[in-house]
């Protein structure tokens, strides 16, 4: 991508609301993904990654830029786009008529294989994301987080070299999110498959990303291996405290540790110097403090501390 650029027009708002004025989602965007990557876009609500992928994936025409894909100029050919990717959208409704087997098998069969090759791939799909549960069952039918997995299921159907997925596990409990990341290490692990991942997820996300694009307001602000990335932020490492109920704020220590923390309900984030933290871990794990304590991690930098040290907000991203 070069130089991707795409403004919203304002919309009309109903009368007495204050005027909505343009939004340009893309600011001159440019990235290079490798053949064999699984990409991140890593950012808030709103920063414009659903925007950059469906301009990637030739659903929608940006204002200025270029996208190519394996050789193809998108911008100029947007439907030879469906040859060359799948793509997952954040909404898919247009399988919720078909059953979960028909929904692959058919996406299969769309994606140009033959009938029994499509039969065998939608088998090892549902097995592989363990759908046989639900495969007899429309998707309009199923809960949420399987109609997603459902659709992740069809997305994977016909072997596209490229996959664009828009947030995937989106919904989806632990057992689903971990088989997703799994087939998506498969694929890039086997086929040697590209795939472009929109994730809030991104404790989970970093596992599986080769290289992760942190988007603000429309900007890629940094791109980098999730290990660049932490690097950006030093070494210092993450205290999580959870406490019963009141935390003991007599003992001195405890007291200091709260004037440094994030406090959101019960829980209190500390960001600190790898030596601090093994004092705090030291003052928390010792006498009445550890009485009153519920539980407490301590975890080198993630992408997310990245996020916010790069000036993100923080709203919407999640953990898992
Ligand atoms: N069709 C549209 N018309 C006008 N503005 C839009 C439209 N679609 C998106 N926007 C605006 O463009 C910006 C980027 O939106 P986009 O959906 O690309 O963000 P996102 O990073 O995918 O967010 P989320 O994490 O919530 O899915 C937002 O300010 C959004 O309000």
């Amino acid at each position: 991508m070069r130089g991707l650029t795409k403004t919203y027009p304002g919309g009309r708002r109903p009368r007495g609301a204050p005027p909505a004025g343009p939004v340009t989602a893309s600011r001159d965007i440019a990235l290079d993904i490798a053949r064999g990557e699984v990409f991140g876009l890593l950012g808030p609500n709103g920063a414009g990654k659903t925007t950059l992928v469906r301009q990637l994936t030739g659903l929608l025409r940006p204002d200025a830029g270029s996208v190519t894909l394996l050789g193809h100029d998108l911008v100029r050919h947007p439907r030879r786009a469906p040859r060359l990717l799948a793509y997952l959208g954040q909404e898919s409704t247009a399988l919720d008529e078909l059953t979960v087997a028909l929904a692959i098998e058919t996406t299969a069969r769309l994606r140009g294989l033959d009938a029994d090759v499509a039969r065998r791939e939608r088998e090892a799909v549902v097995e592989e994301l363990d759908l046989a549960a639900v495969a007899a069952r429309p998707l309009k039918r199923l809960s949420g987080g399987q109609r997603r997995l459902a659709c992740v299921a069809a997305a994977l159907a016909g072997r596209r070299p490229v996959l664009v997925l828009d947030e995937p596990t989106a919904g989806m409990d632990p057992v689903a999110r971990r088989a997703v990341w799994a087939a998506i290490d498969r694929r890039r692990a086997c086929d040697g498959t590209t795939v472009v991942l929109v994730t809030h997820n991104v404790i989970e996300a970093e596992t599986v990303l080769d290289r992760v694009a942190v988007l603000d307001a429309g900007r890629v602000i940094a791109c980098d291996t999730p290990g660049g990335l932490k690097a950006l932020v030093g070494t210092d490492v993450r205290l999580e405290l959870v406490w019963r109920d009141e935390p003991p704020l007599g003992e001195p220590e405890i007291a200091a540790l709260r004037a440094a923390a994030t406090v959101a309900g019960r829980r209190w984030t500390l960001r600190l110097p790898a030596d601090r933290a093994r004092e705090a871990v030291a003052a928390v794990t010792a006498g009445p403090a550890f009485a009153a304590l519920d539980d407490f991690t301590l975890a080198t930098p993630s992408l997310e501390d990245v996020y916010l040290a790069l000036g993100g907000r923080g709203a919407g991203l999640e953990r898992s």
